[in-house]
């Protein structure tokens, strides 16, 4: 019998009901997604496309190339880190510590990647493997999640998440038993979240973009090669500055994460839910694969834009960029330490727990102004690919309901954990995500 903790956490995601049908309907709608990318119609609500065969799907060749990333991707992880930071404070009050070279393996593996296609390797080809390799990330996640679930068993119940040990097997697979699975210093839920699929996303976005200039016979590649793409281009042509736009604004989130790394410590993934199916699949299939989705729709669908309009977009994406790094950078300041210069003359609340709250700056604005920065930026990277059609808006759309509800799970945690004092908060600081509307 599973350990289960103290008073059950209330269900969320709609309880085992809801968590079987997203465990189907998630990795439906990635396929979906990437089937109606590359069809004429690109229609987001049409039919669904009917799925390829097995023959189609399951390719050898994908299933190598996929462990040979997660390979690469934890060998950089076990690397020497310039930092080792502690996480927050766990249930036994002890503390985690979390190699910080996010940003190290990002650059060497645009490195090997471009040091590879100097040798030869055709990254152009990776938009053809998008599908079989969707397809064993897909398959690699329900394993994983498996070992994850079965790991927990023999955990000791101070290592379980609140939620995801209701004792149901589907809804615990779905949500995640143990907060922190590792063995040893491997920690597979912090190198989940921003290795093999962000950085996976940002090679994606490369590779797309490479397979946009050899339609105009052009071979190009990451970092290194962007000097010869540079070139390349002016003596052929280019991708279309859509694609530019969708990939530049991309690599610029990417990188931000990886940069800020040590931020990832205090977000509720790593603090508050459990490692199981949601993330598992979330962190290897979901973003590489539909994060993806603008570059893939405008390689099959090239766009026109003007000069001027692009730059509405690139102003419209730095103020989303400004808010949202602004804001995280400050209550990750504040969290850290308060009497930090850049954040110690802001207003605070105090609360039972001895922690603050932030009353001004950003946090004093709106409840969640993190979330208003990164939808900001969703609407820039889709606008690049017009309006005439519904599929790159997919991500903006999927996000605002992803963050609502987030913000709806935090907001509840946050008044079970501050009581009066968020109470406080909610009245001196009345909207949520958007000033005067929400
Ligand atoms: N691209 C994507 O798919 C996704 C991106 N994101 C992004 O990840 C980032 C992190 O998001 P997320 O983890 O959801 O939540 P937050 O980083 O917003 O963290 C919420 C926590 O911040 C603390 N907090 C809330 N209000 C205050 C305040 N006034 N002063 C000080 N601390 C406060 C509370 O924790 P405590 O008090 O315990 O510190 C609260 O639980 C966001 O920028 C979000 O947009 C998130 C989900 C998906
Ligand atoms: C598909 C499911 C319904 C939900 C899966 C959700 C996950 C894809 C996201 C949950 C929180 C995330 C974060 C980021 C990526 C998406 C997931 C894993 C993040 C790493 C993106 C980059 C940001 O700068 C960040 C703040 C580090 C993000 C942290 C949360």
């Amino acid at each position: 019998m599973a350990p289960t903790q103290g008073p059950r956490a209330p269900l969320e995601f709609g309880g085992p009901l809801g968590a079987a049908a997203l465990l189907l309907l998630l990795p439906a709608t990635m396929f979906h997604l990437l089937l109606a990318a590359r069809s004429g119609p690109a229609r987001l609500l049409g039919p669904p496309a009917s799925l390829p065969g097995l023959e189609v799907l399951w390719s050898p060749r994908a299933l190598l190339l996929w462990l040979a990333w997660l390979g690469l991707q934890a060998a950089l992880y076990l690397l020497p880190a310039r930092k080792v930071a502690e996480g927050q404070e766990l249930k036994d009050k002890s503390r985690l510590r979390y190699p910080i070279n996010g940003f190290q393996a990002l650059v060497l593996t645009a490195l090997l990647v471009g040091l590879g296609m100097s040798a030869g390797l055709p990254l152009g080809a990776l938009p053809e493997m998008l599908l079989p390799l969707a397809f064993v990330a897909t398959l690699t996640a329900f394993i994983f999640s498996l070992f994850l679930y079965m790991k927990a068993q023999v955990a000791p119940v101070s290592a379980l998440a609140p939620g995801g040990n209701s004792g149901n097997p589907i809804y615990d697979f779905f949500l995640g038993r143990e907060l922190n699975p590792r063995i040893c210093f491997f920690d597979f839920k912090y190198f989940c979240e921003l290795r093999p699929g962000l950085i996976g996303w940002g090679v994606t976005a490369c590779c797309l973009m490479v397979k946009a200039v050899q339609n105009l016979k052009l071979i190009a590649g990451v970092l290194i090669n962007l000097a010869l793409l540079m070139k390349e281009a002016e003596l052929r042509g280019s991708p279309s500055l859509a694609m530019w736009l969708v990939n530049g604004f991309q690599l610029l989130y990417v990188g931000d994460a990886l940069w800020h790394e040590e931020a990832v410590l205090t977000t509720m993934d790593i603090t508050h839910d459990g490692f199981g199916f949601m993330l598992a699949f979330g962190d290897m299939a979901w973003v590489p694969f539909t994060y993806s989705l603008q570059a893939q729709f405008l390689l099959h669908h090239p766009q026109p834009l003007g000069l001027p309009m692009a730059s509405v977009i690139c102003l419209i994406n730095a103020t989303g960029y400004y808010i949202f790094r602004g804001a995280n950078s400050q209550k990750n300041t504040f969290r850290k330490n308060p009497s930090d210069p850049r954040v110690a003359g802001l207003e605070t609340i105090s609360t039972a727990t001895g922690r603050k709250l932030l009353v001004s700056g950003w946090w004093g604005m709106v409840r969640h102004p993190n979330y208003l920065g990164d939808l900001i930026m969703a609407l820039a990277w889709s606008l690049p690919c017009g309006v005439s059609h519904l599929l790159p808006y997919f991500y903006l759309l999927y996000f605002t309901a992803l963050l609502v509800h987030r913000e709806a799970r935090d907001e509840r945690q946050c008044l079970q954990k501050y009581g009066l004092a968020w109470q406080e908060y909610c009245r001196r600081v009345p909207y949520r995500i958007m000033p005067y509307i929400y």
